[in-house]
């Protein structure tokens, strides 16, 4: 459904933007219907960017985004509101996606006149009440009410009852769970798993990788920009393979095991790794070496290897910028 296609992404930075900053590298993935994506990596790793240029509020730098077959990397006005109807986003803070001199209801009102002029006023309310109950919302507590009368539980899943008004394919869900409490958060994770189970592909963006456990199909890692592991999520986090992953589960708290252990685990773990290059390795094992990893052609990322089937695993020194001596 989704496509990306080496996306890439320079911001022009510097007081006269005299500067490029490379924020998204070659990156490639794609995210089916039915199917949850998360997007794993730690603060300034690109995924905000990814997220905004498949929603369009960005331009890319390169690469291509095909939605259902069709190339939409570049659209113009009138199939941007088109490209809407199809995919939405829900942002971190829900807060500010509300004016708070309005009641909410003129979300519902604005998305009514731009797209759907023609229904009638009591077939409105019979969708609008079809979609906040799909979202647990009943109407008569949110209907009528300031963005400040309710919960950032409540507007989150407001803003989803508005994405799915519009019958949406793909939603982008950029860290839509952090600004939560624990018991809300749950609950809006498990809407993202019923709204799957309906057929909606979700992008899920987040530097949690708890949370990307629980909720995703599959997960693909990023570093400075680059996609360095992607898998089926079972596969990534039972047997992460590159560095990046490892450090961020092992920085994980687990309720049952102390730190101690964890670090005991890890050193233990990267012992048997040492002087070791699982990504070299990967590449020898089909008979490649550094510069024949995979290319479009292959349809794999650019820069990343399949070590096992459908786990994909990139050079830690490349993600860095370096040259990797085990290469040489
Ligand atoms: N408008 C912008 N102009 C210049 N640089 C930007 C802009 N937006 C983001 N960046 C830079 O691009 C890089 C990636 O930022 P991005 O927000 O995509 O990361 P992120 O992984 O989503 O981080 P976070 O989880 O903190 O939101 C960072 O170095 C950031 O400073």
């Amino acid at each position: 459904m989704l496509t990306l296609d080496r996306l890439d992404k320079v911001y022009r930075t510097g007081t006269f933007g005299t500067s490029d900053l490379h924020a998204v590298r070659q990156v490639t993935l794609d995210v089916q219907r039915g199917e949850v994506v998360s997007l794993i990596g730690e603060s300034g790793s690109g995924k905000s960017t990814i997220g905004k240029m498949v929603l369009h509020l960005l331009d890319s730098s390169g690469g291509t985004i095909t939605f259902d077959g069709r190339d939409v990397t570049h659209l113009g006005f009138r199939a941007r509101r088109e490209y809407y109807r199809k995919v939405q986003g829900v942002f971190q803070d829900p807060f500010s996606s509300f004016n708070p001199i309005f009641k909410v209801d003129r979300t519902f009102e604005t998305l009514r006149r731009s797209y759907f002029p023609r229904v009638s006023s009591s077939d409105w309310r019979g969708r609008l009440e079809e979609a906040l109950a799909a979202v647990s919302l009943e109407p008569g507590d949110i209907l009528g009410k300031f963005p400040h009368q309710l919960s950032g539980g409540q507007l989150q899943r407001l803003l989803i009852a508005r994405a799915l008004l519009l019958d949406i394919e793909l939603l982008v869900a950029d860290e839509i769970i952090s600004m939560l409490d624990a018991s809300t958060r749950i609950d809006v994770l498990n809407l993202l798993v019923e709204l799957k189970s309906r057929g909606l592909g979700i992008l899920f963006v987040t530097h949690d990788l708890s949370l990307g456990n629980y909720v995703s199909d599959r997960v693909v890692i990023l570093y400075k920009g680059r996609v360095v592991e992607r898998g089926v999520t079972a596969a990534v986090f039972d047997d992460p393979l590159h560095p990046y992953t490892r450090d961020l589960l092992a920085s994980v708290p687990h309720l049952d095991r102390t730190w101690e252990d964890v670090e005991a685990e890890e050193a233990e773990r990267s012992a048997a790794l040492a002087g070791r290059c699982l990504y070299h390795e990967a590449l020898a094992a089909q008979g490649r070496a550094l510069g024949e990893e995979a290319s479009a052609a292959d349809g794999d990322d650019v820069g990343l290897v399949e070590h096992s089937p459908g786990h994909f695993v990139g050079c830690f020194r490349l993600a860095a910028g370096d040259p990797c001596p085990a290469g040489a």
